[in-house]
């Protein structure tokens, strides 16, 4: 194996071999420079046949060719992996890349053929029959960011309970099997790896199973975790684990046109691979902040990829042309040269800037990146000494940086995620209303689980060693009608009444767009993704809270002075459930009404517009849409003048026209479903802005759920998007539909 330059991931390639039905001849389009000629040092992998004008090179740790198979990838890059996982590190090998780029073939391989997976696990099964160690696998699967555990027949969906404070992560509801040996290991796991997506096939109607089965096919991302533990007497004590990755398939829905639902889920994973190399990178490059918090893998991974844990990416190529894999080698190629970078003090003026300690042929764009950096601070994570040195022996680079500040290079960097965004804001704006639409479905949909965590140590041994499930629990998902109903009045809402919000960004969209046509090809979909992923959600969410805000002007006031209060001596969350707090915070909303403390004041403020606009006419929000008169004054003008309701046409999201003189039943419903959608806004906005006092005195939310609210808020500004988010915090569906009963009660107090 390669050196690394001190990097915490090793991003490698592999070329896939030639099946049948591809020519060897199209497979010239990629080739290999190895400047050492062995496996020891850095390689630049290029693209394009010999025909073509211009070549696009990217440098990676290393690459595999297409006869080099699993064997010698295994015994070169992780197998020694596997040794640092019995001395107490957790390791990661994540495959990506184009969509049959031989992910599946590089983890599982198939039967003849083992993959990385099995030949690593065989080899654990027999470190661990001769040290004594016991060894239990875990299978889930990613899908539309929802995690499921594929050992369960059901397929219970597995919930993150985080602990920051100890940088650990307990995947509530996840199987863990014994294993004992190679045989039982490959049943398990292949037979595992049917997609969630065909178990539910299983369990639904034939209609709807044709239905689905009619319907493109679904992509997820498959995890594999290997724990190994040691055992005392007593107990089995975890020691560390191995993680193996299957990534979804990379495909760049703007060329490809998958259309609809898939549209959707293509972008999910996109996102997902994003934010994952979003991670790699800043674990590279040593960056304070690791945006763990921005998917649902890095969520899961998270305390196997800090610190001293060990991160192979493989990047799976295709033999053949495919643009999707040139894009997955950049991304890799990105996370490689950000080797020690070591990140300049925006405190400190830019004279005093430390030059990072990056090799020649990176050394140019580094100092671009760094550049562009300029204004981030950001500690010193990594090691102090090197920094030093680098500071000492590295006068000379130093003062290049200092003068190259400003080179071109980083000011297209700098003009980088402008660019994306008019990349990304066509399809941004596409897809506006399916993303509005799956923002209140989201919302509206309620997955219920209950998990009784059965983490207790004592028992872990047992539970393992007979094999059966570690964690149980039970939970079921349903996608009711009532869901669906609330989809479609909330796109009535989005679409109705925000028209004037939806004018204005698309204005400040298409002068984005213009803006940025004029500058070059390069393009980092790293940042892309962040925006676009940002951009979408705004529009979700920002549309169906303005409402609110113009509403609830009062509200301002308190909402400015509720500024996040960290508390520095912050606890740690306990989730073993011993702890009588959090009993107390978990049961406090269903057993202590009587004694329950007043409700928020900005609450309060809340219900009692959304009184009076119930109590409004319902027109008074269309009206808004079509006159020249600002949204704010509108709205409060009808609001504190309620006229009696003229009968109108109400259009669904199914443009079904509903005159509202014969369906009043259904322009009432329509009216509550707006209110309970935009009291759980304002609940969020709370749960994201209020101060720690403010955050106590709601239902359901102690000292200790406080705290952990804060720390949330520090790793992403604004962690609760949607209810299912309060699952987060240990909030289960039935206590949130507690408090929200309660706060909907409480306006006919
Ligand atoms: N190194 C290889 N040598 C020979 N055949 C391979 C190799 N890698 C993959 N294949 C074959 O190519 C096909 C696609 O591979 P695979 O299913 O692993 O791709 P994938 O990237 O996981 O696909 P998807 O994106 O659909 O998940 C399979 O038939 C597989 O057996």
């Amino acid at each position: 194996m390669g050196p690394n330059r001190g990097r915490k991931a090793r991003l490698i390639a592999k070329i896939k071999g030639f099946t049948d039905l591809e020519p060897e001849a199209s497979g010239k389009w990629i080739s290999v420079h190895r400047p050492k000629g062995d496996e020891s040092g850095t390689v630049t992998v290029s693209f394009g046949d010999e025909s073509a004008s211009r070549k696009e090179s990217y440098e990676l740790d290393y690459c595999y060719d297409r006869i080099e198979g699993n064997d010698l990838i295994f015994s070169r890059e992780v197998k020694p992996l596997v040794e640092d996982v019995f001395n107490g590190c957790n390791a990661t090998v994540i495959a990506y890349g184009a969509i049959g780029s031989g992910k599946t073939f590089t983890i599982q391989g198939t039967e003849g053929k083992p993959g990385l997976a099995v030949l690593a696990m065989a080899e654990i099964l027999s470190m661990a029959e001769e040290s004594g160690k016991l060894i239990s696998v875990s299978c889930y699967e990613i899908l539309k960011d929802h995690a499921y555990d594929l050992l369960d027949p059901n397929r219970h969906e597995v919930l993150i309970w985080e602990d920051v404070a100890r940088g650990k992560i307990q995947l509530k509801g996840l199987s863990q099997i014994a294993v004992k040996s190679i045989e039982e290991f490959q049943k398990l796991y292949f037979s595992s790896q049917n997609s969630y997506k065909q178990h539910l096939s299983s369990q639904i109607s034939h209609k709807q199973s044709q239905k689905m089965i009619a319907e493109p096919h679904h992509r997820s991302h498959k995890g594999l975790i290997i724990h190994v533990f040691r055992s005392n007497e007593s107990e089995a004590l975890p020691l560390g684990k191995m993680n193996f990755v299957d990534l979804a398939g990379y495909e760049d829905g703007r060329r490809k046109s998958t259309g609809g639902v898939n549209l959707q889920e293509n972008n999910i994973i996109n996102k997902s691979i994003y934010a994952l190399h979003k991670v790699v990178y800043a674990l590279n490059a040593n960056d304070s902040h690791v945006p763990y918090r921005e998917s649902k893998l890095t969520r899961m991974l998270r305390d196997s990829l800090g610190g001293t844990n060990k991160i192979l990416m493989i990047t799976c190529l295709n033999s053949c042309y495919c643009q999707d894999s040139l894009c997955m080698v950049k991304l890799a190629s990105r996370s490689c040269k950000c080797a020690n970078r070591i990140i300049p003090d925006s405190t400190k003026k830019t004279k005093s800037m430390v030059r990072p300690t990056v090799l020649s042929s990176s050394s140019k764009s580094a100092s671009a990146t760094a550049a562009k950096r300029i204004g981030t601070r950001v500690g010193f994570s990594g090691n102090k000494a090197n920094a030093k040195a680098s500071i000492i022996n590295g006068r000379k680079l130093f003062d290049e940086t200092c003068h190259t500040t400003k080179s071109k290079k980083a000011s297209q960097e700098e003009s980088l995620p402008l660019e994306i965004v008019s990349t990304v804001t066509e399809r941004a704006k596409q897809e506006e209303v399916t993303f509005s639409k799956s923002a209140s479905a989201t919302a509206a949909k309620r997955i219920g689980t209950r998990v009784g965590f059965s983490g207790n140590k004592a028992n872990a041994k047992a539970s393992i060693i007979n094999g059966r499930k570690l964690f149980d629990e039970t939970c079921h998902t349903t996608k009711s009608k009532k869901a669906s109903q609330e989809e479609s009045l909330q796109l009535e809402i989005v679409s109705t009444v925000t028209e004037h919000a939806k004018q204005e960004e698309e204005k400040q969209s298409s002068g984005i767009s213009q803006a940025v046509e004029s500058l070059t090809e390069d393009q980092y979909p790293l940042q892309a993704f962040s925006v676009e992923g940002s951009d979408m959600s705004f529009k979700a969410s920002t549309q169906e809270t303005k409402l609110l805000d113009k509403v609830n002007v009062t509200d301002e006031n308190n909402h400015d002075k509720a500024t996040p209060n960290i508390d520095g001596n912050a606890e740690s969350l306990s989730f073993v459930g011993a702890d009588p707090t959090i009993d107390k915070e978990n049961n406090l909303v269903l057993v202590n009404k009587d004694e329950s403390p007043p409700i928020s004041a900005r609450l309060q403020e809340l219900s009692k517009n959304l009184k009076l606009l119930c109590s409004s006419s319902p027109s008074c929000v269309e009206i808004l849409s079509k006159t020249d008169v600002s949204i704010e004054d509108q709205v409060s003008t009808e609001i504190l003048e309620p006229k009696t309701p003229e009968p109108r046409l109400l259009v669904n999201d199914k443009s079904e026209i509903v005159d509202n003189s014969c369906g009043s039943w259904k322009a009432f419903s329509a009216r509550s479903f707006r209110m309970k959608n935009s009291l759980v806004d304002e609940y969020l906005r709370f749960l994201n802005t209020a101060s720690k006092e403010d955050l106590k005195r709601l239902k359901g939310i102690g000292e200790k759920r406080a705290t952990y609210i804060l720390e949330l808020r520090e790793e992403s500004p604004e962690p609760f998007k949607d209810l299912d988010d309060l699952k987060d915090i240990g909030m289960s569906e039935k206590q949130i539909k507690g408090i929200m009963k309660r706060e909907i009660g409480g306006l006919f107090n």
